[in-house]
């Protein structure tokens, strides 16, 4: 059977239940992916002076062939692009500005640093985000940034993160589609802190000198993300789920729900309604954690479809701005971005393949027998024969034929490198 007869023979599967699979093909396309540039070279960047990954994140492995410029990095991106079907968008960091070996600091960075990034996306009809930079640098040295007790070490990550806001605007104007632009700080403390208010009041006070100038929504969106730990910030982390929370709502902005920023049986799928209730948007940073912040690849696994299956449920598609975060040196770089990527818009798909309203219907009836029964019947529903179709239709690689191609790219460039 042909992919294409395979496909009409599921879509009747699902026809039987009204859903209309040729819309929601349609739909799927139209649901942009922030694919994160730092899996390409383990979170690296191209400064003139390159430090160490700090800041209570850590990547392993020394899988060869990783880019070293920015140019290596965009034609790896391509490369994994051409395995993913839809138009996505790409996820910037500031230590990704090309400077042409000048050394520029992160408070001085701007849009000119990223005209090469932003003729490329125009080029290849992406969209781009992007990130202030607030570790690896020596005024992180110590884990603390804008929660930092002197104010001229402060004051540098406040001008960065103003900076960086002016270069998401720049983005936002250029491409046409707002830039999500996201404040992620390690700022915390290994051991038990003797006073977790101050640093808490002086990131409040430096985030609102960030956000002092309104920019444009449809230009630039801001967003901050919480953590609850990390390497060096165990017992204690300032910009916490409940700071960002609450300084969001206040506020105005965009909360940025890490899956690996919560306590291991906390899940983002079970906040997401409830934010929602609250907020017009939300962002996510889709990763896997195992065992801690591991930041390994996205598999299609119970968690990634229920965040899939709430966004689509909750008509939250346009609402939930769906960025990936992982990075794994162990494996082929252009393979992870492959894998993850694939999996976020498998597991949209399926979500989209759920006839929802009887699902509802049947919890609001308290029939819980059947709705458990049919929650478990479609998870074998022929939903692969719709995503090889899809593939197909997309122009993309049908199933795992991408790896030949990938094996063959590694052959040709990563192993030059
Ligand atoms: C590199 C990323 O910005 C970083 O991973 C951040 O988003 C994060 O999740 C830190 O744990
Ligand atoms: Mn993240």
């Amino acid at each position: 059977m042909t992919i294409k007869e395979n496909y009409e023979l599921a879509k009747q599967s699902y026809e039987k239940w009204g859903i209309q699979v040729d819309e929601v093909l349609e739909t799927l396309k139209k649901v942009p992916v922030s694919i994160h540039c730092w899996q390409g070279d383990d979170v690296t960047g191209f400064e003139v002076n390159q430090r160490e990954l700090s800041g209570g994140i850590d990547v392993t492995g020394n899988y060869p062939g990783k880019a070293t410029t920015a140019a290596e990095l965009r034609q790896d991106l391509e490369k994994a692009l051409s395995f993913i079907p839809g138009k996505h968008r790409v996820n910037l960091h500031a230590i990704y500005a090309e400077t042409n070996g000048e050394v520029v600091e992160r408070d001085e960075l701007e849009p000119k640093h990223f005209e090469n990034w932003v003729a490329w996306a125009k080029e290849q009809g992406l969209g781009l985000d992007f990130n202030p930079t607030l570790f690896s640098h020596e005024k992180a040295a110590d884990g603390l940034t804008l929660s930092h007790p002197d104010e001229k070490i402060r004051q540098f990550w406040i001008d960065h993160c103003i900076k960086s806001r002016k270069i998401g605007e720049y983005f936002g104007k250029e491409l046409g589609t707002p830039c999500l632009t996201n404040v992620w700080i390690p700022d915390g403390y290994k051991d038990i802190p003797s006073d977790r208010l101050t640093p808490r009041r002086r990131l409040k006070d430096a985030l609102d000198k960030i956000f002092a100038e309104k920019l444009n929504e449809s230009h630039n969106l801001d967003a901050v993300e919480s953590k609850v730990f990390g390497i060096g910030s165990e017992s204690y982390v300032v910009g916490s789920h409940e700071f960002y929370l609450g300084y969001a709502l206040k506020n105005n902005k965009i909360c940025l729900l890490d899956t690996g920023h919560y306590h291991p049986t906390e899940t983002v799928s079970n906040k997401i309604s409830s934010m929602l209730l609250y907020s017009d948007k939300l962002a996510l940073h889709v990763s896997r954690p195992v065992r801690w912040d591991s930041d390994h690849v996205v598999i299609l696994d119970d968690e990634l479809k229920e965040i899939a299956l709430e966004i689509v449920r909750n008509g939250a598609l346009d609402k939930v701005i769906i960025g990936l975060d992982f990075f794994d040196a162990s494996i082929n770089r252009i393979a992870a971005w492959t894998i993850g990527t694939r999996n976020m818009i498998k597991s949209l798909l399926y979500a989209l393949l759920i006839p929802h309203d009887h699902f509802r219907q049947l919890q609001e009836d308290g029939n819980f027998t059947e709705r458990l029964a049919l929650m478990e019947e479609f998870k074998t529903y022929p939903f692969g024969a719709i995503w090889d179709y899809y593939c197909e239709q997309m122009g993309v690689p049908v199933r795992e034929a991408w790896l030949q191609d990938v094996k063959a790219y590694e052959n040709e460039v990563l192993s030059k490198r």
